[in-house]
C-alpha cells in the first residue's frame, strides 16, 4: 500500500485557489512533530522560535545552523508524512550565495527538511532565487521579522500606515517574483494582510495577521501553554493547559517519592527464592528483615 505522501508546493497553491486553508504549527523534536502529524497539520515549521521555547534564550538571535539541523532532523523523524519547513537562523543567509547554499544544503540533507524559510524583503530576493534554482522551495517571511528586532526596535505590529502597507505589499510581490512558494505574514494588520493575500497567487500564512490569510501558523508551546513566555499575547490562542497538566503530574510524582507511595509492589521486580540466603550466607540471615 502506498504511504501517505507529504503535501507539496503545487498542491498548496491549488489549495489557495480553491479557498482551502493551510494549517501550520511549529515543532522542534520527535514527540512534538509526531503529535502535530497525528493531529493532521498540513505543514510543520521547525522555527528558530526554538531559541525562545526550547533553549530558553530571550530572542531568536543566538540560534545556530547546528541547532536548526539537529532539531529539524529530530522533527523529521517524528513526522515522516508531513511537509517540513526549517527556518534559516540569524545571519546564515547574508554572507553571499555560497554560504547561504551551504546552510540550505545542511537543513535539507542533514535535517531532512522539504523547504526553508527566510526573513526579509527585497534585500533577500536574489538569495531566494538562487536557492529556488537549486531545487529548494523557499517560504518568505515579512512583517515582524524577529531576527531584525534590534533594527526594528521591538516586536511591533507592522503595516499600520499607508507607507508601511505599501512596503509590505512590495516585499510580498518581490518574494513571489523571486520564486517563493508562500509568504509568512507576522504581526501584520488584518487589512494589509488581506490585500496582500488577494494580490498574490502563492499562499500567505499568517501569525497575528488576521482572518484573511490563506493559512495560519502558531508556535507549539503557545498553543499548549507549555512553559511559553508568549502564551498571553493577543495573536495566540491557547487550546489546552498542557503546562499545568505536566506541572501537576510531576508534583504528584515528587510527593509520592517523598511519601514512599511510589513505587508500589506492582512496579517492582522480584528475584528467585533463596537469593537472599545465598547473598548473605548463614551469618547474614535475617539481616534485612
Ligand atoms: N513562543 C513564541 N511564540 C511566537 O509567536 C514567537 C516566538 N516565540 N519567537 C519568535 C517570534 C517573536 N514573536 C513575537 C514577539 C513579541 C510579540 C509582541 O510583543 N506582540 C505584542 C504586540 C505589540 C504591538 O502592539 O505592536 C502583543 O501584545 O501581541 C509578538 C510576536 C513571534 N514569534
Ligand atoms: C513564528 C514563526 C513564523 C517563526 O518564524 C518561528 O516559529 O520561528
Ligand atoms: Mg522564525
Amino acid at each position: 500500500m502506498a504511504e501517505k505522501q507529504p503535501l507539496n508546493i503545487v498542491k498548496m497553491k491549488k489549495m489557495k485557489a480553491e479557498g482551502v486553508p493551510l494549517s501550520m504549527l511549529t515543532a522542534y523534536d520527535y514527540p512534538s512533530a509526531r503529535l502535530a502529524e497525528e493531529a493532521g497539520v498540513d505543514m510543520i515549521l521547525v522555527g528558530d522560535s526554538l531559541g525562545n521555547v526550547v533553549l530558553g534564550y530571550d530572542s531568536t538571535l543566538p540560534v545556530t545552523i547546528d541547532d536548526m539541523v539537529y532539531h529539524t532532523r529530530a522533527a523529521a523523524r517524528g513526522a515522516e508524512h508531513t511537509f517540513i519547513v526549517a527556518d534559516m537562523p540569524f545571519m546564515t543567509y547574508h554572507g553571499g550565495i555560497d554560504e547561504s547554499l551551504r546552510n540550505v544544503r545542511r537543513l535539507m540533507q542533514e535535517g531532512h527538511a522539504h523547504a526553508v524559510k527566510m526573513e526579509g524583503g527585497l534585500e533577500i530576493c536574489g538569495t531566494v532565487s538562487s536557492i529556488v534554482s537549486a531545487g529548494v522551495p523557499v517560504l518568505g517571511h515579512i512583517g515582524l521579522t524577529p531576527q531584525s528586532v534590534n533594527t526594528i526596535g521591538g516586536y511591533r505590529v507592522q503595516g499600520k500606515d499607508a507607507r508601511d502597507a505599501q512596503r509590505l505589499m512590495d516585499e510580498a510581490k518581490a518574494l513571489e517574483k523571486a520564486g517563493a512558494f508562500g509568504v509568512v505574514l507576522e504581526l501584520v494588520t488584518e487589512e494589509v494582510a488581506e490585500a496582500i493575500t488577494k494580490e498574490l497567487s502563492i499562499p500567505t500564512i499568517g501569525i497575528g495577521a488576521g482572518r484573511y490569510c490563506d493559512g495560519q501558523v502558531l508556535v507549539f508551546h503557545d498553543v499548549l501553554r507549555y512553559a511559553s513566555p508568549y502564551r498571553e499575547k493577543r495573536f495566540v490562542k491557547t487550546y489546552a493547559d498542557v503546562g499545568g497538566i505536566i506541572r501537576d503530574a510531576l508534583g504528584q510524582y515528587v510527593n509520592e517519592v517523598k511519601q514512599r507511595a511510589f513505587p508500589e509492589e506492582r512496579h517492582v521486580f522480584g528475584a528467585d527464592e533463596g537469593v537472599l540466603e545465598s547473598l548473605y550466607g548463614a551469618a547474614g540471615k535475617g539481616a534485612r528483615s
